[in-house]
């Protein structure tokens, strides 16, 4: 087995390049500058764990990869016959290091490798390389969409859009975008109180940056009702719902947040038990 590594370090939130390594794009992109085509059978713009990707070199067999893991960590996806690709990114406090390592079975043996399956495999880790950097200080400069995960009596808080004509009818969480001089938990706070009457308290993030295209990054807090006993209203939303971690993922999300749903799931539950 062949084994190639390569890092970068990207001046970037970690989860923001965790983001940025999901995207569909930026592998697609990446396998093109090195020549190659990908096919992605998945259905948002974001990987998530199980989807498949069939990759597609020149004079290669084309080769089927699934997303085997997949969080805020990296990401590894894997061959039929062994090989794969991890992708870990690690925080050193002086910028993101991202550490890639591809891994081939080459049936050709150890001059194939030389002649062929060594060059292609740089190749192909510096195009991603260059991708994932320049994806993820784009989405560090986007404009930020906060939402609250807010869990009580074991049921997380979602609410149902009405507009625009694409979202309305499916759920997401409470929230909007951040206004120019605002915090995120400003913002959090405000567009709680004005889209269902609750005051909220946000405790810190929960689960990966999801890239909005177009919008700008969704980024997830963990927030309790300020008072117990208080009723969210929907203001500007079709309806609010609490909803049972067990019906969680059958909810008709709005596209990006299905990729939240094991974090909501896992705080649920967690938060449910503690209770
Ligand atoms: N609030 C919220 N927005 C989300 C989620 N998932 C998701 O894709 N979005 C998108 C929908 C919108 O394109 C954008 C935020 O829109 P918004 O309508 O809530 O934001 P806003 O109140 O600041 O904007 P507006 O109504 O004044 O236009 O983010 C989510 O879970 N919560």
């Amino acid at each position: 087995m062949g084994v190639l590594r390569s890092t970068v370090l990207i001046d970037a939130p970690v989860r923001t390049v965790a983001a940025a390594l999901r995207e569909v794009t930026t592998w697609g992109q990446a396998v093109a500058a090195a020549g190659g085509r990908l096919q992605v059978n998945a259905e948002g713009a974001l990987l998530v764990l199980g989807d498949e990707l069939k990759c597609a070199f020149p004079l290669l067999p084309a080769q089927r990869l699934r997303v085997d893991h997949v969080d805020e960590h990296g990401l590894s996806l894997v061959t039929d016959n062994g090989g794969g690709v991890t992708v870990r990114v690690a925080d050193t406090g002086g910028g993101v290091l991202v550490t890639e390592s591809l891994s081939w079975n080459n049936p050709l043996g150890k001059l194939g490798d030389l002649l062929m399956f060594r060059r292609l495999v740089l190749r192909l880790l510096a195009a991603h390389r260059t991708q994932v950097e320049l994806r993820s200080l784009e989405l560090a400069a986007a404009k930020i969409v906060v939402a609250a995960a807010v869990v009580r009596e074991g049921k997380l808080l979602v609410q149902q859009r009405s507009y625009p004509m694409s979202l309305a009818g499916k759920w997401e969480l409470p929230g909007g975008r951040v206004e120019p001089g605002e915090t995120e938990v400003e913002a959090l706070v405000r567009e709680c109180h004005e889209e269902m009457g609750v005051v909220v308290r946000p405790l810190g993030r929960l689960g990966p940056d999801i890239p909005l295209p177009g919008v700008g990054l969704l980024r997830t807090h963990t927030a309790w009702l300020d008072a117990a006993d208080v009723q969210p209203r929907a203001v500007e939303h079709r309806a609010v719902r609490w909803v049972a971690a067990a019906h969680l993922a059958g909810l008709d999300w709005v596209a990006a947040d299905r990729v939240l749903v094991p974090a909501l799931v896992a705080l649920t539950e967690q938060v449910s038990a503690d209770q």
